[in-house]
């Protein structure tokens, strides 16, 4: 192993443009649905995106994630057979005009991507007690998004849709993917290029939800607290 002091270098700012491309990615990542091309993902591409994914932080630097690359059109078939089930169960706890509107949406492009990507976490990845783990279990599942939120936005850096599809019964996928039952599946990703993106959240665009206002979710001091007001006892 290399010198402690050998292996830290300066800590230098990013140029204007750097910078610039980083909060562009940030802000115009956008979830895919309908808008992938049918086009293959090179490999070497998709091995960018993984490597994006894989150096997300973890807790205790576990790394507790596993990529499945599905192009299989016969698996992907059975996945989205699987969303089916789940998404007629899902439309039908929401209530009247809702669940008209509900059932407009289009909330997944499984068939229509040419790769999916199930991530994975896999809680016994570095034994049981796990430094930062140990009086939250779920800090794995956690880490694990970050991976994915790295991938999407490399993704977006590279002309890739990612659309997360998470509207299944969990061993659905299990077996469909032959997954062991110790692991843990986090995200179904629909991954393919697209030549156009919504500006906005497509679910803000189709009227589901709006963009909360930045402001009404930060606080100061505690709980509740606006600007100004003392901080609580
Ligand atoms: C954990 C998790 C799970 C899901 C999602 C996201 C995340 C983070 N999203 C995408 C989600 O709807 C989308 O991110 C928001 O609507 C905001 O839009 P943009 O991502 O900014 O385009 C999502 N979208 C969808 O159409 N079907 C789905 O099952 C899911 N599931």
């Amino acid at each position: 192993m290399r010198p402690i002091d050998d292996a830290v270098c300066p800590a230098s700012s990013f140029s204007a443009a750097e910078r610039e491309a980083v909060y562009h990615a940030i802000m115009t990542r956008r979830d895919v649905r309908s808008q992938f091309l049918p086009d293959p993902l090179p490999d070497d591409l998709v091995t960018r995106l993984l490597t994006a994914a894989h150096h997300a932080p973890s807790v205790g630097f576990m790394q507790p994630w596993n990529f499945i690359l599905v192009k299989s059109a016969e698996v992907r078939a059975r996945v989205r057979d699987a969303f089916l089930r789940a998404n007629e169960e899902a439309a039908r706890m929401f209530d009247g005009e809702r669940q008209e509107k509900y059932r407009s949406l289009k909330l997944e492009g499984i068939v229509q991507a040419p790769l999916g990507i199930c991530v994975t976490c896999d809680p016994t990845r570095s034994g049981s007690v796990v430094l930062g783990r140990t009086h939250n279990p779920r800090m794995d599942s956690y880490s694990t998004v970050c991976a994915i939120q790295n991938l999407w936005l490399a993704a977006r850096a590279e002309g890739v849709g990612i659309g997360w599809v998470s509207i299944f019964r969990e061993g659905d996928l299990k077996e469909i993917l032959g997954i062991p039952d110790h692991i843990e599946v986090v995200a179904w990703l629909c991954a393919g290029f697209v030549d156009r993106l919504y500006e906005e959240p497509e679910l803000a665009v189709k009227g589901w939800r709006q963009r909360v206002a930045l402001e009404e979710l930060v606080y100061h001091d505690g709980w509740g607290q606006v600007e100004g007001e003392a901080a609580p006892v």
